[in-house]
């Protein structure tokens, strides 16, 4: 059974335009960011946890069912690839996460919304996908040790006043689960798949790396979000698997494009040295995808976080002049940016978090290697590659610059003149 197709809110046109003036859903913005969207609890449409049996389940009852995700197998990629029973597996968690997620953007309930130190939002969807993600890694990969880097941990939901919470998490996730797999989890099963996450990573063995709602504040809004997934083995990146339920399929570099509810819901995936790839989340027709050909800055656009709080925009328009980009930038929710430059929707992404900021991998690490497979190149500001095999963040430079390999060197160029010149002007 093919999975769901990538719905939004319903208050939300789906169809819409890239045309700067034309962004108020904020869905892909090209110019400044318009002001959030009202936000609407559609609390009637959340499942009911009541409708749900909670029969005393353990992993081990936790059974496949024949039933098959679009995570099918990779048509266009070489059967020789090391880790495509991974990349299988990947996919297949990462698209009933997606699906997970998108059951609650629809249904989302103001009272899910916590607040972390950080304030950032954390949903019911974030521990929601995270718990299916690692049960699914679990269920298809049983015989392998497993170490998951992961965004959330339980700690809020073992509080007396967030049981509620749980069960309705511990629904979603049975919810979902049974479209595959003829078993039913517990909230104990769920607390303990959120909490395999804790893993510190680094430089030896295995690690599955992920970010379970990338982008919570535009999956708030009702915009781009993904669902990132990564594995390090021996400190590198070796597969990548990013859900974006609301990206449209086709290239979003047309300003003037409409979309209509099945042309939305990509999972783009890599694993190295096998290329970068493109499916829908509801078929699994794929096709390999490449980063843009464009060595003409002025031809390029560029792709930079819809919030200003999450990276400097003054910087981008310092750097875009210098280089002389033409488009104004492109601003959208999350790694979804990595997805759209691996297909050639714009040149460049520039992303300079304020000061202070410490880079997460799970932020990073699926969007990097898919953009890299497609043939693109992501450093930090100093043109140093990403390690991600230093733990739980990334030890970085400024801030990250992505693009394809004929444009890097004026990019770099461009970033370092103007980092120090915004240096010179604080003095
Ligand atoms: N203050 C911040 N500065 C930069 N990035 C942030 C900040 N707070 C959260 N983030 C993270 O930045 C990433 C997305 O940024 P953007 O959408 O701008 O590209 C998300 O991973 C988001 O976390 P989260 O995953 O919890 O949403
Ligand atoms: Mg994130």
């Amino acid at each position: 059974m093919a999975c769901r197709a990538a719905i939004s809110l319903p208050s939300l046109c789906l169809a819409r335009t890239l045309k700067p003036s034309a962004s108020a859903s904020g869905r892909i913005s090209s110019g400044s960011a318009p002001p959030s969207k009202p936000y609407r609890p559609l609390r009637h449409l959340l499942l009911a946890p009541s409708r749900f049996r909670f029969l005393p389940p353990s992993f081990s009852h936790f059974r496949p069912s024949s039933r098959a995700c679009p995570a099918s197998p990779v048509a266009a990629m070489s059967s020789s690839s090391s880790y495509q029973k991974e990349l299988a597996a990947a996919k297949k968690a990462a698209s009933l996460a997606a699906r997970l997620c998108q059951t609650v953007q629809k249904a989302i309930l103001k009272s899910d919304v916590h607040s972390k130190a950080d304030k950032s939002p954390v949903t019911v969807a974030d521990y929601g996908s995270q718990a299916i993600v690692s049960l699914v890694l679990n269920k298809e990969l049983p015989s392998e040790s497993f170490s998951l880097v992961a965004e959330e941990d339980s700690a809020d939901l073992q509080k007396d006043d967030a049981q509620e919470t749980l069960e309705r998490i511990t629904a979603l996730v049975n919810d979902t689960l049974s479209s595959e797999y003829n078993t039913v989890v517990s909230d104990k099963d769920v607390l303990a798949a959120i909490d395999s996450g804790k893993s510190e990573g680094g430089p030896h063995g295995r690690h599955w790396v992920l970010d379970p709602i990338d982008g919570t504040k535009g999956f708030l809004r009702g915009d781009q979000y993904a669902i990132a997934l990564a594995l390090l083995d021996e400190g590198k990146v070796v597969l990548g698997v990013l859900a974006c339920p609301n990206l449209p399929l086709t290239s979003i570099a047309n300003v003037d494009a409409h979309y209509s509810e099945n042309q939305i819901g990509c999972l783009l995936y890599a694993t190295t040295g096998e290329g970068a790839y493109l499916q829908s989340l509801n078929d699994s027709s794929t096709v390999k995808i490449n980063v843009s050909t464009v060595d003409n800055p002025a031809d390029a656009s560029f792709f930079e976080s819809y919030e200003a709080a999450h990276s400097l925009h003054d910087l981008s328009k310092a750097i875009a002049e210098k280089l002389g980009v033409q488009a104004p930038p492109v601003r959208i929710d999350s790694q979804a940016k990595y997805g759209a430059l691996a297909r050639g929707d714009g040149a460049i992404y520039l992303r300079f978090p304020h000061k202070g900021y410490r880079e997460k991998i799970w932020d990073h690490a699926a969007g990097s290697i898919v953009v890299t497979e497609a043939g693109g190149i992501a450093t930090d500001a100093a043109g140093n590659h990403l390690d991600f095999s230093k733990g739980r963040h990334l030890d970085l430079d400024t801030g990250i610059i992505v693009t394809n390999k004929k444009l890097m060197p004026a990019l770099l160029n461009a970033v370092q003149e103007s980092i120090k010149a915004q240096s010179a002007s604080h003095l």
